[in-house]
């Protein structure tokens, strides 16, 4: 919890002078960076707000928040887990889930709820609501998540990342509003790896958590793309026990990388899952993307994510249970000698692009949660 000291110096002089409290926000994020990225980066945008989160015990949330943000949590991965146990269990939990979030919203004199999205998002928008304090939720992807569908009626406003989601939230008052991305991929960041200016840079990565099968197709394919003069930067995540059996003077491994920024800046192709919060970055940062969707995500959403992409000729899509090396060794290797068409996907991605997406979030809150 926060000192009188901090709580006072978060205090803003209302017009007549007196002080007034900032508003206090519970944000409501939790699991991957895909859901954590664009909360933080929205959070960033509201230095004058009293903000905590909410998330859950064991997740990213506990590496990714900083302590300026106090953390409560809520045990809901079980309630995901055990969905198996019978119907009355569940309830039960998600009930006594959703009397948590109301008491703490209570007790701690909260102005409302934002929040990205998923499991966590159900008890902090039923709460809030119950209780007659505004929620705004976000939804990162093209294919709004059930969570969001069933609940979105109840929100104050749903910011949309896809303008094509806003068609499977008719009961909704949504908003467009594009994806927020962390602060360091709106300017120029150096790229700290040992990597020669004018050579092609493949940059793979697998969302937060990597991907393994993509990873088993890369090492089959990079030896090719070594000869053609090309170099690869490797984001593996940590579940991959063959993640340091490829060695190359042109490739570096890494299970997981802070500056994304400054490498998809640097990168002229990447090789990619279809996370909402990893095509945002790849608008951003004008990089053309071969997409791989993660077969198993819910409803199959990475998929609908990539189509956006696609349609707008910023990338390519392949299904991973058709993809083989051969195929992947030849796409990249002729994108790789045809520059012209790589920087036409690249502008079509930039196209794709809302810079100031933090921004309109944070007016969002700031119109709605006062
Ligand atoms: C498996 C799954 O269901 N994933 C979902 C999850 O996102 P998930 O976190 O898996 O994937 P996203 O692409 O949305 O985000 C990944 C984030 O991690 C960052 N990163 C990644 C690797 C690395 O080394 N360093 C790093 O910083 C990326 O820059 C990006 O900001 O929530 C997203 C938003 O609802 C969904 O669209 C994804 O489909």
């Amino acid at each position: 919890m926060l000192t009188d000291k901090q709580n006072l110096d978060r205090q803003v002089a209302s017009p007549e002078g007196s002080p007034k409290a900032s508003p206090r926000l519970l944000i409501a994020a939790s699991g991957t960076g895909g859901h954590l990225f664009p909360a933080l980066a929205v959070a960033e945008q509201l230095p004058d707000y009293q903000i905590e989160w909410l998330g859950v015990p064991n997740r990213l949330e506990k590496q990714l928040v900083p302590s300026q943000y106090p953390l409560n949590t809520i045990a809901l991965e079980g309630f995901q887990q055990r969905f198996g146990l019978g119907t009355l269990r569940i309830v039960a939990r998600f009930a006594n889930s959703i009397l948590v979030c109301r008491k703490l919203l209570k007790q701690g004199n909260f102005n409302g709820v934002f929040t990205t999205g998923g499991y966590i998002a159900a008890p902090a928008i039923i709460a809030a609501r119950s209780l007659g304090l505004p929620a705004i939720l976000h939804e990162a992807n093209a294919l709004p998540g059930k969570v969001t569908r069933f609940l979105s009626p109840l929100c104050s406003t749903v910011a949309v990342g896809f303008e094509v989601a806003a068609k499977y939230l008719k009961r909704a008052k949504t908003i467009y509003t594009n994806t927020p991305v962390r602060s360091q991929f709106l300017s120029p960041q150096k790229l700290d790896l040992p990597i020669p200016e004018n050579v092609p840079l493949i940059v793979v990565f697998g969302g937060s958590q990597g991907a393994v099968a993509l990873n088993q197709l890369v090492r089959e394919c990079a030896s090719t793309w070594f000869d053609a003069g090309a170099w690869v930067v490797h984001q593996t995540g940590d579940k991959d026990p063959d993640a340091a059996t490829l060695e190359h003077p042109q490739y570096i491994q890494v299970p997981f990388y802070d500056n994304m920024a400054g490498l998809l800046q640097r990168a002229n192709l990447a090789i990619s899952r279809a996370g909402a919060g990893s095509l945002t970055e790849l608008a951003v940062t004008g990089t053309p993307a071969i997409l791989i969707p993660y077969p198993f995500a819910a409803e199959d959403h990475q998929f609908f994510n990539a189509s956006v992409f696609k349609d707008a000729g910023a990338g390519l899509i392949f299904r991973q249970s058709e993809l083989t090396a051969e195929v992947l060794k030849g796409e990249v290797l002729s994108l790789l000698q045809a520059p012209d068409k790589l920087q036409k996907m690249a502008d079509a991605a930039a196209s794709l692009a809302v810079k100031d997406s933090a921004d309109r979030l944070a007016n969002l809150v700031r119109q709605l949660i006062n």
